[in-house]
C-alpha cells in the first residue's frame, strides 16, 4: 500500500512531509512507552507467572525486569575462578554472583561450570574448558538456534562482527545501569563541532554516510550517549565492502589499502595489490581485515563484486586509517539526529523532518527492509 502524497503542497525546502497519520501524543520516552504498552496489550489474558513481552514488563518489579533482561543477553560466567577466566568475568561481564543464577531455573549452577543464557528461549549449562578466547566462545554460542532461523546451521562463514555484536549486547546490559545509553549508530562532526548522529539497522548507510570526507568520523557503529556527549566504544570500523569502489567510497577503500600498504614488513604479495586479510605476526600491527571476500589466489586481487560467499562481505580497520577520524573518538551532544531506513517498498518519503514524537516512534520502530545482522545474513546467504 502506498501513501497518497498528491494534492499536498510541496514544502519550500523540498523535504516531503507526510502528516496524514495522527500525531503520537507523547512528549517523553516514558509517555511513548506507556502508549505502546496500551497498544500492544494482549487481547488474551496472560497466564499467571508467564512473562510475555511488553505486557509482562508493565506489571513486573524492577528485579524481575532485570532478570528478564539477563535472559535476553547472552552471557557467560565462570565459577571455577582461575585467573584468566576471572578476568573475563570481572572485566567483561561485571556480573555479581547472585545475579548469575539461572533466572528460569531454581537449580544453583554447579561448581566448575559456567552458565550461558543463550537467549529468552534456551538456557544451558556448559563446561568451557575447550574454548580459549572470547572469540571462540562467541563463535560457538552466538549462533541462531536452528528452530528460530528456519535454516540449517552453517558455520562456514565467520564474522569478527559476531564478537563485536556480542560484546555490544553486554554493553546494552551494563550501560543503562549507569544511566548511559548504548546506541547502534554512527557519528561524525562538522568543522564547527556540530555532531550528527545516524541511527539505522544494518545496511542502512551508517558507515557510508558517517565516513564523509568533509566531516570528522567519530565512529561508524557502536556508541554510548552519556551526559557528557558521545564516545565511540570500538576504535575501529566494520564496513561492508560488497561492490566497493575507490570512486564511490574513497576513504573506506583507502583505509583498507593503507592498512595493508603500511606494513613495515616486506610483503611482496600484498604491496600495491588489493587489501587482503592479514595480521602482521612480527610487529603485531593490526591491519585491515577482509572477511568472506572472494580473491584470486595467485594475484590476491579481491573481487568486490563477488557475492558468491555472501552479500555481507566486510572490512575491519582501525579508525585511524580514515584520514578525517576524530581522535579521540568523542563528540558533544548531537545537533542533528538522523534515522536511516532502507525502504524497498516505497512507503517512506525519501527524506522527512520529524517532530519529537515522530522521531521517538521511528526510533522504536527501527524500520528497514534489510535483514539486520551479519549473523542473520551469514545464515541467510550461506544457506540459500
Ligand atoms: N546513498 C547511499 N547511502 C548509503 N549507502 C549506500 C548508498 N548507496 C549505496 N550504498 C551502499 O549501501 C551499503 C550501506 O552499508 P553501510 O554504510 O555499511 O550500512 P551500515 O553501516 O548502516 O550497516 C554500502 O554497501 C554502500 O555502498
Ligand atoms: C555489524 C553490524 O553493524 P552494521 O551492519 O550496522 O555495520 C550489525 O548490525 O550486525
Amino acid at each position: 500500500m502506498k501513501i497518497q502524497t498528491h494534492g499536498r503542497e510541496k514544502p519550500e525546502n523540498g523535504i516531503c512531509h507526510d502528516d496524514s497519520a495522527p500525531l503520537v501524543k507523547a512528549k517523553t520516552i516514558d509517555e511513548l512507552h506507556s502508549l505502546q504498552k496500551k497498544r500492544l496489550a494482549p487481547t488474551t489474558p496472560i497466564k499467571e507467572g508467564a512473562q510475555q513481552g511488553n505486557a509482562a514488563f508493565a506489571t513486573i518489579s524492577e528485579e524481575e525486569r532485570q532478570k528478564l533482561q539477563l535472559q535476553s543477553i547472552r552471557f557467560l560466567v565462570d565459577f571455577s575462578k582461575p585467573k584468566r577466566k576471572q578476568f573475563l568475568r570481572t572485566r567483561i561481564l561485571e556480573a555479581p554472583e547472585p545475579r548469575l543464577k539461572n533466572p528460569l531455573d531454581a537449580e544453583e549452577p554447579k561448581k566448575n561450570k559456567k552458565i550461558i543464557v543463550e537467549d529468552e528461549f534456551d538456557v544451558k549449562y556448559k563446561s568451557f574448558k575447550k574454548f580459549d578466547t572470547v572469540k571462540e566462545h562467541s563463535d560457538h554460542y552466538f549462533s541462531i538456534p536452528e528452530h528460530l532461523d528456519g535454516v540449517p546451521s552453517c558455520r562456514e562463514i565467520k564474522y569478527a562482527g559476531e564478537m563485536k555484536k556480542g560484546l555490544f549486547g553486554v554493553m546494552h546490559y551494563l550501560m543503562p545501569k549507569r544511566n548511559i545509553l548504548s546506541l547502534h549508530s554512527s557519528n561524525n562532526m562538522g568543522k564547527y563541532g556540530d555532531v550528527a548522529l545516524f541511527f539505522g539497522l544494518s545496511g542502512t548507510g551508517k558507515t557510508t554516510l558517517s565516513t564523509y570526507h568533509n566531516r570528522l568520523l567519530i565512529g561508524d557503529d557502536e556508541h554510548c550517549w552519556s551526559e557528557n556527549g558521545i564516545p565511540n566504544i570500538e576504535g575501529g570500523c566494520y564496513a561492508k565492502c560488497i561492490n566497493l569502489t575507490k570512486e564511490k567510497e574513497p576513504d573506506i577503500w583507502n583505509a583498507m589499502k593503507f592498512g595493508t600498504g603500511k606494513c613495515p614488513i616486506k610483503l611482496d604479495m600484498h604491496f600495491e595489490l588489493e587489501p587482503f586479510i592479514f595480521f602482521c605476526p612480527n610487529v603485531c600491527k593490526f591491519l585491515a581485515v577482509l572477511e568472506n571476500i572472494v580473491f584470486d589466489e595467485h594475484t590476491r586481487e579481491v573481487d568486490y563484486s563477488d557475492n558468491s560467499i555472501t552479500e555481507n562481505t566486510r572490512a575491519s580497520y582501525p579508525i585511524e586509517y580514515i584520514p578525517n577520524a576524530k581522535i579521540p573518538c568523542v563528540g558533544l551532544h548531537p545537533k542533528n539526529v538522523i534515522l536511516l531506513a532502507c525502504d524497498a517498498f516505497g512507503v517512506l518519503p525519501p527524506a522527512s523532518k520529524l517532530t519529537l514524537p515522530q522521531t521517538m516512534y521511528h526510533f522504536i520502530s527501527g524500520y528497514t527492509a534489510l535483514v539486520h545482522s551479519p549473523l542473520h545474513q551469514a545464515h541467510r546467504y550461506a544457506c540459500p
